[in-house]
Order: structure tokens, then C-alpha cells, then sequence
């Protein structure tokens, strides 16, 4: 994919400077050590390669410049914080396509999951499916209370299956029996509900998220890097060894799956059906 990098924003110091891509915008408060990372792929930041690939970068950017130490994901679309993966690259493409698409989802995963920043989701839209999963990487979710903000893993009711990460990513957050039912009903749940199941740690008005997300990091921050860290990893590292294990596996059983004539069906009827909604 082509990365064009977005020009810096003319201002006085580091903290007026934006950088990041296309699709990526970063905003950098070298004082505080904060990032907001705020997603751009219109009209609903799915997960496109092209996404994934920046998202990948700029997040890599960050956890090297050692002046940052958190970072903010949210959305730069209205009403959307990311409508998941991208569906048109997983339909009606090649199978080495589908295999170089999937290395990038479990790419993203990866980092974000063990990722020494502390990451804060601000989700200020829709949360569906591969937006849910972003969300559940970070260490603390807030989330706007606007009644069409639905969050949750609701892959069944397009015909497909989450995969074991996504399932285990899921778990770790609200436990295994919350997750059964998440899981096999496709349950994409209101604000309130998210709360209640412990899907976000919190649930303000909207115009509240990004400061709510900038002071919880703050509480974040005041812990030592290295002790915070080790924790988080601690908590994590099976997790994402399972996937590190068997990442070619992975690969494969998605490629088989999603290539099946059925699943193609399923997938284009789903599509279909989004863009009828509008007719
Ligand atoms: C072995 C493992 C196998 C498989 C695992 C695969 C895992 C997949 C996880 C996923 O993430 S699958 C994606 C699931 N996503 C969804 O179900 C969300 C679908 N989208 C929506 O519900 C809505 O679009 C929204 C609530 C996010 C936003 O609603 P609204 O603002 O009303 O926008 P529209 O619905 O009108 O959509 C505008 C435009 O965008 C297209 N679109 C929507 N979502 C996607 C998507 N995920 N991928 C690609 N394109 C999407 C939609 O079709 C519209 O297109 P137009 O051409 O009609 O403008």
C-alpha cells in the first residue's frame, strides 16, 4: 500500500505538530508525552489494508520516539469509530490477497495488545467487530453515550466465526461466560450495557470522551513505565503467544474459510443489505 505522510500543521512547538498519514492522523503533545491517534478512512474507518498498514506505522512511530508514553485512539469520522474489517478485502479477492490481509489484522493485534504505551480507546461512534477488538487492546475504554454507539463482537450475524484471539482478546475482558453469549449471539450492546458487562470502563456524554480519555491517562502515567509494563505483560503474554505459535496456521484456516462459496454468499448478502439500508 502507498503511505502518503500528512504535512505538519504550522505552530510554535512539537505539541502544534501533526504527523502521521493519510488515513492516520497523529496529534503530539511532546509536554504531557500524549498522543491522540485518530483514525480518517471515511466514511466509516473500516479496516482497510491501507489502514492497517498506517495504523502500523504510526503506532511503531510512537513506540520508538521515547517522548511518548501514551496514546489516544479515536475517530476522525462522525458517528463511527470504526465499522471493523473491511469487507470488500474479503470478498471477491484472490486467496494470497486474503493471506496478506489476515497477516496485517493479526499484525495490528499483536502490537497493540503488548504494546508498552499505555493505550486509552475515546470511542465517539460505532464499535462493531474489528472496531470492538481495537478497542479491547487498549488498557482503558471510554465511551460516548449516544444510543446508536453500539460496541460488541458481532461476527456470527454475518455468517463468520471470530477467530481464537479475537474470542480470547474478549474473555480477558469480560469473562468467559459473558463472552459465550456475546460471542454466539452476535451481541452488539448499548452504552449502559457495555458498562454493565465491563465491555468499557466507563460511559460519558459525548463531547466528554476525549478529555475523560486525556485525564484517565494521566492516572496512567503517574505509574512507573517499567513496573506498569512487566504487569501488563504479565497479563497478556499467553494471550498473544497462542497466536504467535500457530500465526501460519492461523493464516491458512482463514484463507480456507473465507474463500468457501458459502461464506463469499454470506458476506456479499451482508454488504448488500448495508447498502440497501440507505435506498
Ligand atoms: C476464521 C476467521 C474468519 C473470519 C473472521 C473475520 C472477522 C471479521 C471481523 C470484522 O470486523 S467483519 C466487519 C463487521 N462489521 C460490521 O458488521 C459493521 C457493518 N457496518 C455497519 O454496521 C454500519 O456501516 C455502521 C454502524 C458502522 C455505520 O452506519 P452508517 O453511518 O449508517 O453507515 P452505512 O451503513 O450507510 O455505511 C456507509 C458505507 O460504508 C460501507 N461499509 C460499512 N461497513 C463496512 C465494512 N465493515 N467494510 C466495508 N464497507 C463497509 C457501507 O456498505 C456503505 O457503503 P456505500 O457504498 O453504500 O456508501
Amino acid at each position: 500500500a502507498t503511505i502518503r505522510r500528512t504535512e505538519p500543521t504550522a505552530g510554535s512547538g512539537d505539541s502544534a505538530r501533526r504527523f502521521g498519514t493519510q488515513r492516520v492522523l497523529v496529534e503530539p503533545d511532546a509536554a504531557s508525552g500524549v498522543a491522540v491517534m485518530k483514525f480518517k478512512n471515511p466514511p466509516v474507518n473500516s479496516l482497510s489494508l491501507e489502514l492497517l498498514t498506517e495504523f502500523i506505522i504510526s503506532l511503531e512511530k510512537l513506540e520508538n520516539d521515547k517522548t511518548f508514553r501514551g496514546v489516544i485512539l479515536t475517530s476522525d469520522c462522525p458517528r463511527v469509530f470504526s465499522a471493523g474489517l473491511d469487507l470488500t478485502e474479503m470478498c471477491g479477492k484472490n486467496p494470497a490477497h486474503y493471506a496478506e490481509y489476515w497477516k496485517a489484522v493479526q499484525e495490528l493485534w499483536l502490537r497493540l495488545y503488548l504494546s508498552n504505551l499505555v493505550l486509552i480507546a475515546a470511542i465517539n461512534g460505532a464499535c462493531p467487530a474489528g472496531g470492538c477488538l481495537i478497542s479491547l487492546t487498549c488498557d482503558y475504554r471510554i465511551l460516548a453515550d449516544n444510543p446508536k454507539y453500539l460496541i460488541g463482537l458481532n461476527e456470527t450475524l454475518l455468517g463468520i466465526v471470530a477467530p481464537f484471539w479475537f474470542k480470547d482478546t474478549l474473555v480477558n475482558t469480560i469473562g468467559h461466560r459473558a463472552s459465550e453469549q456475546a460471542l454466539q449471539l452476535g451481541l452488539l450492546f448499548l452504552p449502559a450495557e457495555a458498562l454493565q458487562v465491563g465491555l468499557v470502563d466507563q460511559v460519558v456524554p459525548e463531547d466528554q470522551v476525549l478529555s475523560t480519555a486525556l485525564s484517565v491517562m494521566a492516572r496512567w502515567m503517574a505509574i512507573p513505565d517499567h513496573a506498569r509494563q512487566l504487569t501488563k505483560n504479565m497479563m497478556r503474554k499467553t494471550t498473544v503467544d497462542r497466536l504467535v505459535k500457530q500465526r501460519d496456521a492461523d493464516i491458512q484456516n482463514f484463507v480456507s474459510f473465507i474463500s468457501r462459496d458459502s461464506i463469499q454468499k454470506s458476506l456479499q448478502m451482508y454488504l448488500e443489505k448495508l447498502k440497501q439500508k440507505k435506498g
